[in-house]
């Protein structure tokens, strides 16, 4: 019955204060009041409904994008909201669009890369959404190596430009988002030619359609690359194909005519080229801040994902009735709980992982205006790691939590085939997972090599067998007198173990922290717990291998994982309404808050237009006739 709360008792066992953990998970009070406030915002707001995306054509999904997109950003001034509350209100609309790319890589590439007169011309007009940015950088031919990007750039020193022109197929631009059909300007990634001699690959802003009509520019062939994965999930975004034929270019993006302090280089008045004395690969800044913002994003996929599991879980029984009383909440089998309660911990894992790396991101920004590049590697190693590590295991888990809801879980109205849909590209975009996850192996060996055995002896006790794995694993790797190319699969694990240490030891770190609220920190010393065994658990090869751990300590390890998840499965509830998610975001009839399942799954199917006639389109032409064949063809 509406208004009933079927999960009532679920919600009255648990062991903690939920409003002291929905603190934490946001981040801080603040942080809570704005997050709670907009996500009520936008859930009773009407013109941001998104329960009718599965049954819109292309054409009426991205024009339907296109008004919410319009509907938001008038919101936001309407409300004269702030940047972070203007943020979380796109967060909270959850469709992806072109004012991702906008707000998410335009912006923060000049931010970032610009120089000061060319913020000052710039992000005024982009703030105020006068011009609408994407990021151009992957071409049909390349998108994981970067240095072999064909586009170019060319200075003609009399007129003062630039010639950005697409020499081949392969060098059209592919993929950006917001490309295809709504971006004014791109930051467009070329190779910079001057005086004949060729500088790599540089960043460019290239005004792509008129202001007027936003008919494509001169020289300028730009559309949408086509249908992606899954029905609505992606193709709310106009991913784009965009070539080049001469286009005149008078502003660079890391280039100035007139030689100012930049980042990277200067192509002074005379036309000469000077490289200035920082790492080149400040170009590749943008991808950085990006692959840190994805390791936040994860978690908040998968803790929607794990909230929608969880919730059904306790609601769904099956077998195990006893002289006809209820059946057993699947929640309660072993099984189950062991496929669950991890992800649980994994989400909150990487909650305060997020958290770390913009620290340590923010801490690589301050130095790098001091010119101090030598947290730069490691900056670099962590961000591409633990995007990689992050994004895989959360779209494994939302597949995981699909499968964990049986049958129900394969309905659209679940939320889960959307929420995969939309969310996998994200071990793809930004940076291939297995070829960030090579990067990070180089840093290891250099490491290594620099450091000897001991890679790091900065890490809390409690992680000296993830630490041993980490080494055991580099030195077997090292030791062997054979090519990086060769072993490059075995460095691969080596760099995800490095990762999964990283996570481990922020998460005893944050414990470490004063964490307020009635049986909180408790909690969260359960989940950590869980994080790092379930981890121990599914690698004990390795952790055998390196003797830090016996046969006998791996089969302790298991029996305490399943104490431990005795412990969560009374709290298991209330450690997903901590997400504070409301019904509308989370956009999934089996996760709703008050359990009432059943009942709005049946109302949900009657919805379906197929539904809005008793005979389908179709009987009458194809099915009748078959009906109503000769008797004979009754005999085959
Ligand atoms: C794979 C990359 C990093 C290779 O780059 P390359 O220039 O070829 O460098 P090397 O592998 O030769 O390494 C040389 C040296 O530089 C260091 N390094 C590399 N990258 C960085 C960095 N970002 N910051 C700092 N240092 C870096 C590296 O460690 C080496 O150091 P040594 O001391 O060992 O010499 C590069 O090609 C790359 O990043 N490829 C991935 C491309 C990518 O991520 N594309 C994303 C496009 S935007 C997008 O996808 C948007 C999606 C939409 C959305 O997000 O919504
Ligand atoms: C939804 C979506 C949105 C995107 N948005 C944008 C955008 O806005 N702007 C933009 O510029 N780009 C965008 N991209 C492009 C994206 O950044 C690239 O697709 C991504 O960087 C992967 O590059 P690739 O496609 O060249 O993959 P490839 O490198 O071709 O990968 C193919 C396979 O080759 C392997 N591989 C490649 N190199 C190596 C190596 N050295 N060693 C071992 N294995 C290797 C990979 O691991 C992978 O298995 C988007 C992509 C998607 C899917």
């Amino acid at each position: 019955m509406e208004g009933v709360d079927h999960l009532a008792h679920e919600r009255n066992k648990s062991e903690f204060d939920v409003d002291a953990m929905k603190i934490v998970w946001a981040g801080s009070p603040h942080a809570f009041d704005v997050s709670d406030r907009i996500s009520k915002l936008v859930a009773s707001d009407p013109g941001f409904r998104k329960d009718n995306r599965s049954t819109l054509s292309r054409k009426e999904l991205f024009k339907n994008t296109l008004r919410k997109a319009a509907y938001a950003w008038k919101t936001i001034v309407d409300l004269r909201l702030s940047e972070e509350e203007a943020a979380k209100l796109r967060f909270y609309v959850d469709e992806p669009a072109f004012t991702d790319l906008h707000w998410g890589m335009f912006i923060p590439a000049i931010k970032g890369q610009g120089t000061e007169e060319q913020q000052q011309k710039w992000l005024p007009l982009a703030y105020k959404m006068q011009i609408i940015g994407c990021y151009a950088q992957t071409e049909l031919g390349h998108g994981s190596n970067v240095q072999g990007l064909e586009t170019t750039a060319t200075f003609d020193s009399q007129t003062d430009e630039f010639i950005i022109h697409s020499p081949t197929l392969t060098s059209s631009k592919w993929w950006p988002g917001g490309l295809g059909k709504v971006a004014t300007h791109a930051i467009a990634y070329a190779r910079l030619i001057v005086g004949g001699r060729e500088h790599g690959v540089h960043g460019f802003i290239v005004q792509l359609r008129s202001l007027e009509d936003h008919s494509p520019l001169l020289g300028i062939t730009v559309g949408d690359i086509g249908m992606k994965f899954g029905n609505g999930a992606y193709n709310t975004m106009d991913n784009g194909v965009l070539q080049f034929d001469h286009v005149l270019d008078v502003y660079s993006i890391a280039f100035a005519s007139i030689a100012v302090m930049l980042w990277v280089s200067q192509v002074t008045c005379e036309g000469k080229y000077k490289q200035s004395d920082v790492p080149r690969q400040l170009v590749y800044g943008t991808m950085v801040y990006v692959r840190q913002t994805i390791v936040a994003d994860a978690s908040c996929a998968l803790s929607r994902a794990v909230c929608i599991a969880t919730r059904y879980s306790a609601v769904r029984r099956q077998f195990g009735s006893q002289n006809g009383g209820p059946e057993t909440q699947v929640i309660d089998y072993k099984t189950q709980q062991s496929r669950l309660f991890p992800l649980l911990a994994s989400a909150y894992a990487f909650r305060f992982i997020g958290e770390w790396l913009k620290w340590l991101y923010a801490d690589v920004t301050q130095r790098l205006q001091a010119n101090d590049f030598s947290t730069l590697p490691e900056a670099h190693a962590c961000t591409a790691g633990l995007k990689s590590l992050t994004t895989t295991a959360t779209a494994d888990g939302i597949e995981e939590c699909r499968k964990l809801c049986g049958g129900h879980g394969y309905l659209c109205s679940s939320g889960l085939p959307e929420l995969f849909a939309v969310y996998v590209p994200a071990c793809t975009y930004e940076g291939d997972n297995t070829v960030l996850l090579l990067q990070v192996a180089r840093f290891l060996m250099k490491t290594v090599s620099q450091l000897g055995s001991r890679l790091s002896s900065k890490k809390p006790v409690g992680t000296i067998a993830y630490m041993t794995r980490v080494e055991h694993l580099m030195q077997c790797r090292c030791g062997v007198q054979r090519g990086f190319a060769e072993l490059s699969a075995d460095l691969v694990e080596a760099a995800v173990a490095h990762c999964q240490l990283i996570v481990v030891s922020k998460f005893i770190e944050k414990l470490q922290q004063e964490i307020p609220g009635k049986g909180v920190k408790q909690q969260l010393e359960v989940l950590c717990n869980i994080y790092a065994l379930f981890l121990l658990h599914k690698h004990q090869g390795d952790f055998l291998s390196t003797g830090c751990i016996t046969p006998k300590h791996a089969a302790l390890a298991n029996d305490e994982l399943r104490s431990l998840y005795s412990q969560v499965r009374p709290n298991a509830i209330a450690l997903v309404d901590a997400f504070n998610y409301t019904d509308h975001y989370l956009g999934s009839i089996l996760g709703c808050y008050d359990g009432n399942v059943y009942p709005k799954l049946y109302e949900a199917a009657w919805k379906d237009p197929l539904n809005e006639s008793v005979v389908p389109d179709g009987y009458h032409l194809y099915i009748r006739p078959l009906l109503k064949q000769e008797i004979r063809t009754a005999r085959l």
